[in-house]
Formats: structure tokens, sequence, C-alpha cells
């Protein structure tokens, strides 16, 4: 079937991010917003994320695709819902940051009533929440894992497969099952340990106040997630229980191991330590938004001044140099360093010069 009227349930980050996006898929007619807060719908509404509102039963039903965008625990109950009133045929798919339980359960419950569910997680976001924060760009560069099972119905999922990949995401067609394992990783035990290095801090702090003001970037970074929706988080920390479990576990023996080596006073043991994590981080990918490599990098320091990066991004602008991606690094009171990303290597080398003539401070990453 093809996708030409959505719905989106939950029209939050996510969900409105998600509209924003189909703004520019020339096949859809309408998005239609369903949510149980009226404030989130009115917002949506006003920034052109959502065509109009409805209730759950009059926008599912004229809707070829649905998508849910609540929390991970509501999921369920909420494509229960739409199972009452959607047409057969209709693809449902979700954006839950879990899939192992959700595809067990809905793709059963979908397809006795002749819907397709499709388990989706685009691997992108905030630890801001609400429509408030969509951002139509959101998912451009970003992984969209869409899950793949025996039951699977292929045409469906290339048909969604499409429609993200319209988004200007990359999709990654994989099981519930080593979806949910690899973020235990990735994703949840990062928070995890963001919440208790913040925790950590607190408790630090109610005896020494300069805590807060001895803060560098390295904690800044490290702790940024921690800020997430703690409902959205309680369930995703419930819904992958055991294997994030597991990914704790093994955290815990690193730690211990780390712990010990410096309870032995052992400096060539943590230097080697040290030496090989700082190895495996340099030979990560750099990556955006998910997985992708971004290929060709410059670092620039800019001074505290207004504009300064509208300054240099004219400048390239009006060379016809297309910045692809730009990343603030380090934010300090005199200025910021930031890294902008190229598509070609000759936009990074043309790029380079042009700042370098214009007296920047600009290196080039390798
Ligand atoms: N925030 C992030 O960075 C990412 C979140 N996700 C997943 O996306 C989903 C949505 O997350 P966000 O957009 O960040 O949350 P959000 O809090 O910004 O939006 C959720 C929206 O769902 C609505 N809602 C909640 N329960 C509902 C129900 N029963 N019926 C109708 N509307 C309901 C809320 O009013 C809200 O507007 C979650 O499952 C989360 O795990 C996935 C990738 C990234
Ligand atoms: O803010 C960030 O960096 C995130 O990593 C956001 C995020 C939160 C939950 C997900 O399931 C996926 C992405």
């Amino acid at each position: 079937m093809m996708i030409h009227n959505v719905a989106i349930v939950g029209v939050g980050l996510i969900g409105a991010s998600l509209g924003l996006g189909l703004k520019d898929n020339h096949k859809i007619e309408k998005v239609v917003g369903i949510d149980q807060n009226p404030h989130h719908l009115q917002q949506a509404l006003d920034i052109e994320a959502i065509d109009e509102t409805a209730d759950i039963k009059k926008g599912v039903q004229a809707a070829d695709l649905v998508v849910v965008a609540v929390p991970v625990g509501s999921i369920k109950s909420v494509v229960d819902e739409v199972l009452k009133y959607a047409k057969a045929g209709t693809i449902i798919t979700d954006v839950g940051s879990t899939k192992s339980n959700l595809v067990q359960d809905l793709e059963h419950k979908s397809a006795t009533k002749d819907c397709i569910y499709i388990g989706g997680h685009p691997m992108t976001g905030s630890e801001v929440s609400g429509p408030i924060a969509a951002d139509k760009y959101l998912f451009e560069n970003a992984i969209y894992v869409l899950t793949k099972t025996e039951q699977t119905d292929q045409a469906s999922l290339d048909e969604l497969q499409q429609l993200v990949e319209g988004l200007g995401a990359q999709s990654l067609i994989i099981s519930p099952e080593h979806h949910d394992q690899t973020v235990a990783v990735t994703s949840h035990l990062p928070h995890l340990v963001a919440v208790n290095l913040m925790k950590t801090a607190s408790e630090y702090e109610v005896d020494d106040e300069l805590i807060t003001s001895l803060i560098a970037g390295g904690f800044r970074d490290t702790t940024r997630i921690a800020a997430g929706d703690p409902e959205m988080w309680k369930d995703i920390f419930l819904n992958n229980r055991e294997l994030v479990l597991n990914a704790v576990e093994v955290f815990e023996d690193k730690l211990a191991d780390f712990k010990e080596m410096i309870n032995q006073a052992s400096a060539e043991e943590l230097e080697t330590d040290l030496e090989e994590t700082r190895q495996a981080r340099r030979e990560l990918p750099m990556k955006k938004k998910g997985l992708l490599a971004s290929n060709f990098e410059l670092i620039l320091t800019l001074p505290d001044e207004p504009n300064a990066i509208g300054q240099a991004a004219t400048l390239l602008g009006e060379a016809g140099i297309n910045i692809q991606d730009i990343e603030v690094l380090k934010v300090r009171d005199d200025g910021g360093t930031i890294r902008l990303s190229f598509k070609q290597e000759e936009e990074q080398e043309q790029a380079y010069r042009l700042l370098k003539e214009n007296n920047y401070k600009v290196v080039k990453k390798q």
C-alpha cells in the first residue's frame, strides 16, 4: 500500500520532528496528530508539524501509516487502541527505544486485525522533550532501525524503509533481539552511568559548594543525557531489564579492575590500559547522530563574538562550500571550538584554505 495519510500518536520531540520531516515528502497528503496533552497538540499545529489534530478513532481510520511516538511503557496500550480503528493493510510502527518486548506482542496482534506492525527506532534525539524541541532535520544522517522477523511483510518494510530514508536517515534492518542487545551497551548503559555520575557529584556537593564551580567540559559531556525525561528512561530500563543488567555487570567488572589498578598503584598497567582505551576511542568512526561516519572535517576555534559562527558559515556559503554538519565541541568564556564536516575532500581542502586566508584558527581533523 502506498503511504499518503499518516497519523502520529504522541507529538513530542520525536513525533513532531517526524511530522516536520514528512513535510518534504510529496507523497504524503496529510499528517494528523493525536496526543493526550492538548498543549502539545497546539504546539505541534503551531510549528506545522501536523496538519490537523484528531481523536484516536478519527485520526487512525483514515491513516495508511500510524506512527506511535509515546513512552515505551505506553506503546502496547496505544497500539491496542489503534487496532480497534485502523483499516486493513494499515502499517503501524513505533519509535520506542526498546524493541523485543513490543515486537513479540504487537506483530501478532496486528496481523490478527490485518494490519502490519514493524518496530522502529531512530538513533537520534536529545535530552529535551516535547514538540518545543522538535527539529525538522533530526533524522538527517541518523541511523533509523527497523526490525525484521520471520513474520515481517517485505513490501511494508520496503515502504517504511523508503519513508525513513526520505527523512535523510540511513535505515538499518535488524532483529529486535539484536537491537536490544546493542542499545543496552551503546545507549542504556551510558544513560545509567551519566545518571550515577551526576548523583555522585550531587552527593559531594552537600559538603562542598565548589563542586558545581569546578565542573569542566568532561563532566558536562558525560552527564548531558542525565537530563533526559525520567518517564521515558524508567520505561527503557524496565523494558530492557535483563540486557541492561548484563551490561552493568560487565561495566562493574571494568570498574573493579580499574579500582584495583589504582589501589595497587600499578602505574604501568594503568597507563597501558588508558592507552589501549584511548586508541579504541580514536578508532571509533567519527560519528554523527548515530553510527554514520562523517569523513572530512575541520576543527575551528572561534572568538566569543556575536555571530562568530554565522560569519564563518557565510564565508564558506558564499564560496559555494556546503557544510554537512556542525558540532559544538567546546564552549569557553572566550569562545569555542566547533567541528565542521564536509561530504567531499575537495570541500574540506577549499574550506581549510579559505578560513586560513581569513585568519581563522583552523586545523584539519585526521
Ligand atoms: N528522546 C529521545 O531522544 C528519543 C526517544 N525515543 C523514543 O521515542 C518515544 C517518544 O519520546 P519523546 O518524543 O522523546 O517523548 P516526548 O515526551 O517528547 O513525547 C511523547 C508524547 O507522547 C504523548 N503521550 C504519552 N502517552 C500518551 C498516550 N497514552 N496517548 C497519547 N499520547 C501520549 C505525550 O503527551 C507527549 O506529547 C519514546 O518511546 C522514546 O523511548 C527514541 C529515540 C530518541
Ligand atoms: O541525546 C542523545 O545524545 C541521545 O542519545 C538521545 C537518544 C535517547 C534515546 C534513544 O533511544 C536514542 C537517542
